[in-house]
């Protein structure tokens, strides 16, 4: 394995990577600085960067300029409505998983005719959600759900836009718990069942058949794994093709990754643009794309501050006042996200091996372990990055933690976009009965 840079030194070599930049040696998000974000908000705090953002969703249509293709963000990355917002003006649909996520992605003003609606358990009061909101594909997970939304659709009156989510059965080689077109997978229709279904859908009444989709797992970083599942839809369309069957769209899910650290490698979006591009040149059908890390992912940091050291008897922690239910990650996945100084130090700052550690009652509450670092002092303030994508999305409020606010920044704007969550509002109405008083 190669080895690692510390982390202030990677975002002294490159801070765009993070969308970042550093002015007199402190980290700014686009044109503000951070120290002003966590002095005037508080911290924990997720702050997003919109220029980059922009910059990631521009990229990915650029490099699919050649070919028709809707860019569908999935949702779940992060769902707060100004991220939202900020890509239903750029012209991007979304992927949603449930009732919860179509009303997020309505309310920012993504129009039905770009969602798309994946997930296994689709319930009924959903379907019809996504009927009313004429969602341009249900993406069907197996047969049964198959003849739900038909029986949804029938009661209402509609033809229900559907696609078939294959299972591809095709290994892209991530952390085994982002692999989701394996076979042992519970995600998608199995290949073997995927012509009868299809043909099902296809004559039903009720339905219509739109396209195929697949996704075959999340933080990926070779086209071929793409390329594989792209190859095994093919066999299918071909024999639907010669049945008469002709698609709309062909829906090859996200799963774009990014750099948590500086010597990961990355699949650039040009890259992996002109792999699909030219493996799609003779299909005569719209393309679906389904990222969610990759537009978000490196647009946003989590700050923290350091709220105590200690020297354990065979370990240094520093415990900040960000944990694992502000950030999941590294607990759930033990994920690597880069932890800097706001106030970089020096290139040749003394490094100490640290767990930086929230203040959580467990022991898998780390947002990194044995990490070198400068010793920082009390109060010192500190940026998690990386953690645009499933940071906020993924938080929860164990221990009665309040949930962190989120700061959106534009240029030299910058506005608070979700409030922290108070205490009384975690009680919210939660109550005793009487037989209790
Ligand atoms: C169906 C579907 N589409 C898209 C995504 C987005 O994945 P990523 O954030 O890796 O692009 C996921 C999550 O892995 C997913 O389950
Ligand atoms: N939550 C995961 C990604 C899951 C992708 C959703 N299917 C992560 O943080 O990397």
């Amino acid at each position: 394995m190669s080895e690692r840079r510390p982390d202030h030194l990677l975002v002294r070599d490159d801070p765009q990577r993070f969308g970042l930049r550093i002015v007199d040696d402190n980290l700014y998000m686009e044109d503000v600085d951070l120290r002003t974000i966590a002095a005037e908000v508080g911290t924990p705090v997720y702050v997003y960067g919109a220029a980059h953002i922009e910059q990631r969703y521009r990229g990915l249509v650029e490099a699919l300029a050649a070919r028709p293709t809707l860019i569908c963000y999935a949702v779940k990355a992060n769902s707060n409505q100004a991220v939202l917002r900020t890509l239903a003006r750029l012209g991007a649909g979304a992927d949603i998983v449930s009732g919860g996520e179509l009303e997020r992605a309505l309310a920012a003003g993504i129009p039905g005719d770009k969602i798309v609606f994946s997930g296994v358990g689709k319930q009924p009061a959903e379907i019809d959600a996504a009927l009313a909101a004429k969602v341009r594909s249900i993406n069907l997970e197996s047969a049964e759900e198959l003849e739900l939304v038909a029986e949804r659709a029938a009661k209402l009156g509609v033809r229900a836009p559907v696609s078939l989510r294959i299972n591809p059965d095709v290994d892209p080689d991530t952390h085994p718990y982002l692999a989701t077109g394996l076979r042992e997978a519970k995600f998608g229709i199995a290949m073997e069942q995927g012509l009868a279904l299809a043909l099902r859908a296809h004559e039903h009444p009720a339905l219509e058949l739109v396209g195929l989709a697949c996704h075959i797992g999340s933080q990926i970083v070779d086209s071929a794994p793409f390329l594989d599942s792209l190859a095994r839809m093919r066999e299918l369309i071909d024999a639907l093709a010669e049945r008469g069957v002709k698609l709309r769209q062909l829906d090859l899910g996200g799963g774009l990754g990014i750099a948590y650290e500086g010597n990961d490698p990355v699949l650039e979006a040009d890259r992996w643009g002109r792999a699909l591009v030219d493996a799609t040149a003779d299909l005569d059908c719209e393309l679906v794309l389904e990222p969610g890390r990759y537009l978000v992912g490196n647009a946003g940091v989590l700050l923290s501050r350091v709220v105590m050291r200690k020297q354990g008897e065979t370990k240094k922690f520093v415990i900040v006042d960000a944990a694992m239910n502000d950030l999941l990650r590294p607990a759930l996945y033990e994920a690597y996200h880069a932890i800097v100084p706001v106030e970089l130090p020096a290139p040749d700052a003394a490094l100490e091996p640290v767990d930086v550690v929230g203040p959580i009652c467990e022991c898998g509450d780390f947002l990194a372990r044995e990490r070198p670092i400068p010793w920082p002092a009390r109060g010192e303030l500190l940026a998690v990055l990386g953690a645009g994508a499933y940071g906020m999305a993924m938080a929860s409020t164990y221990n009665t933690r309040p949930l962190a606010s989120e700061v959106l920044v534009s240029g030299d704007r910058w506005a608070v976009v979700r409030p922290r969550r108070r205490v009384e509002e975690l009680l919210g109405d939660e109550r005793y009965p009487d037989w209790l008083s």
